[in-house]
């Protein structure tokens, strides 16, 4: 009897050793609040598919959990941290954990920087950050401003009528300046840059398709054949690219003459300059998409940008680096865009040694995912956090809230985003080039949802009209304010016009007394009579006759 009792708890103690042993809510080790997994193999996985996205699953998971909280990305237990206090206490930490970026790795390399940690990683990542010092950045703006020449050339050749693709024209200027700016004049070649983004498109479709169901299908299916291809094209591409650098006279200017400084190891160059032109093109792409869709569904918005560009720039003035920083309110149309929109949802750390976070003990090489996203949208920190308002970020608003409350570009351990100003300048210098010829307008109604991927873009294609003139030419205008008249008019009799009519509308006495001259007034009449009076205010003494 008694050696049955032995062998019956003998046997018992093994179930459960077994048990807990491949139960992977039993290795958690910590007390971080959290979800336990729901299947065995996949930990939570199927969680963050229902909630839609990464992003999506972290709001869900804050909310319930607050400010720090566990999960299981499969078998890998995971942590969260979503408020500006626990991203001060992470802010010196450098390295990455592989695991959570394996995904892109067959695009951009095992050998990137995304995937170096340690003393190599702060080494080359030091190095890199060199091309977006200072001095480095004012040879971006004429790139810059030639990609979004190129646009705007393209958009002043449509009808007020014509339906624009946002993301699409937007995705060819985005590609176009990183493309020159991070690889250089190879690129000049019309035929090569479309090539280039054919091949990217194809291979980042598919990234974004793992991102959602990471199964890899077998090597023979159409899929991966395409996907082969695309990133073959891409990495021959690059490699001739960087032959050719190596023999250019202009060497030590672009991001590619850093990579090619540091490394002779053909891998890790080839691996980087494709790692910078992803980082680049999705982010900056859809940021002035977002941006542009927030402008156009707040007209008054638009209006007091373009008030803006034509106080600090007038008509013809180039951004630079000595005008950038006038553009304030600007700035602010892009930092609230950067937070309405969370353009890079997430980042994320990993320490090789035990740590403590928000008073909980964080085992060695456990993920810790900033949520950045999270915090962009906490009502804590952001009344009404969905509501588009510039303001949120003018001084006043900036000097009263936490410094780590707004990190869209990451924050810790010397690893932001290395080309952070070079975003700003990129999105300026493109904005004062669009809003300065467009007015930018929805087309009719749509419904526009984000999909939270690495970064957030639009669920469909969104539809703009703009309302613009002919590019390059002083007369032929076509009226910004939907008149429907084709004027031959000389610009500045246009804009002071326009000015007239602005005038004319928020005047509280109407046009008279202090607002206009008598000659103004009438050759503001002779203009006017060509346009509709939709301006028009009774109790003008001197005018149009309509
Ligand atoms: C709207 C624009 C952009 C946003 C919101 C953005 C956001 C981010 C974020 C959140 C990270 C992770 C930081 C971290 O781990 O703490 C990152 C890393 C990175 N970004 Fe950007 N980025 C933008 C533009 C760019 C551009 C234009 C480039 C290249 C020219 C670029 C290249 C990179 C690279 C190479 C890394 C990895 C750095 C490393 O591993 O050390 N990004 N970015």
């Amino acid at each position: 009897m008694l050696d049955f009792a032995i062998f019956a708890v003998c046997c018992l103690s093994t179930l459960l050793i077994v048990i807990i042993w491949f139960n992977p809510s039993s290795k958690k080790v910590t007390t971080i609040p959290g979800m336990n997994p729901t299947s065995k193999e996949d930990g939570n996985i199927s969680d963050i598919g229902r909630a839609g996205s990464l992003h999506e699953f972290l709001l869900d998971l804050h909310e319930r959990y607050g400010p720090i909280a566990g999960f299981w990305f499969g078998q890998i237990y995971t942590v969260s941290i979503a408020s500006p206090e626990l991203f001060k206490t992470h802010s010196n930490v450098f390295d990455k954990p592989a695991s959570l970026f394996s995904v892109f790795e067959p695009l951009i390399g095992s050998a990137s920087l995304q995937y170096l940690n340690g003393a190599d990683g702060r080494s080359r990542r030091k190095h890199y950050d060199r091309a977006f010092g200072h001095d480095r950045l004012s040879a971006y703006y004429d790139m810059f401003q030639r990609a979004a020449d190129v646009l705007v050339k393209n958009w002043s050749s449509k009808n007020e009528q014509d339906h624009i693709p946002l993301s699409e024209d937007i995705f060819i200027f985005a590609i176009r300046a990183a493309l020159l700016t991070v690889l250089g004049e190879y690129f000049y070649n019309e035929e090569l840059l479309l090539s280039f983004r054919n091949a990217y498109e194809k291979a980042w479709g598919e990234m974004e398709h793992r991102l959602i169901d990471p199964t890899i299908p077998s090597k023979d299916t159409q899929r991966m054949k395409q996907f082969d291809e695309a990133v073959n094209y891409m990495i021959e591409t690059v490699r001739k690219v960087v032959q050719h650098r190596k023999e250019s006279a202009h060497q030590g200017q672009l991001v590619i003459d850093n990579i090619i400084e540091f490394s002779e190891n053909e891998e890790a160059v080839n691996a980087d300059c494709v790692t910078f032109l992803t980082g680049s093109f999705h982010t900056t792409l859809n940021l002035l998409t977002w941006c542009l869709y927030f402008l156009a569904t707040h007209k008054d918005i638009q209006e007091k940008v373009y008030q803006e560009i034509m106080d600090i720039l007038g008509e013809k003035d180039q951004v630079n680096k000595s005008n950038l920083s006038q553009l304030k309110y600007m700035r602010q149309v892009v930092d609230e865009s950067l937070r309405c929109g969370v353009i890079a949802p997430w980042a994320a750390r990993v320490q090789n040694f035990d740590s403590v976070l928000g008073g909980h003990k964080v085992p060695k090489n456990t993920p810790v995912i900033h949520a950045l996203g999270v915090v962009l949208k906490d009502e804590k920190l952001w009344p009404l956090p969905n509501k588009f308002d510039p303001d949120r970020f003018n001084e006043e608003n900036v000097k009263h809230r936490h410094p780590y409350a707004f990190q869209p570009f990451g924050f810790a351990g010397k690893r932001k985003c290395p080309a952070y100003k070079y975003a700003y300048i990129e999105s300026q210098v493109m904005l004062a080039t669009i809003l300065r010829k467009f007015q930018i307008k929805m087309h009719g109604e749509q419904v526009v949802l984000p999909v939270y991927g690495l970064v957030t873009h639009p669920a469909e294609e969104i539809w703009v009209q703009l309302c613009g003139c002919a590019q390059g030419s002083d007369t032929n205008w076509t009226c910004l304010y939907g008149c429907e008249t084709n004027l031959s008019l000389s610009t500045c009799s246009f804009f002071f016009l326009f000015e007239m009519l602005v005038c004319f509308d928020r005047s509280p006495e109407g046009v008279g007394g202090t607002v206009a001259s008598e000659s103004v007034l009438r050759s503001a009449g002779t203009l006017l009579s060509r346009f509709e009076p939709r301006h028009w205010r009774p109790g003008l003494t001197e005018g149009p006759k309509t």
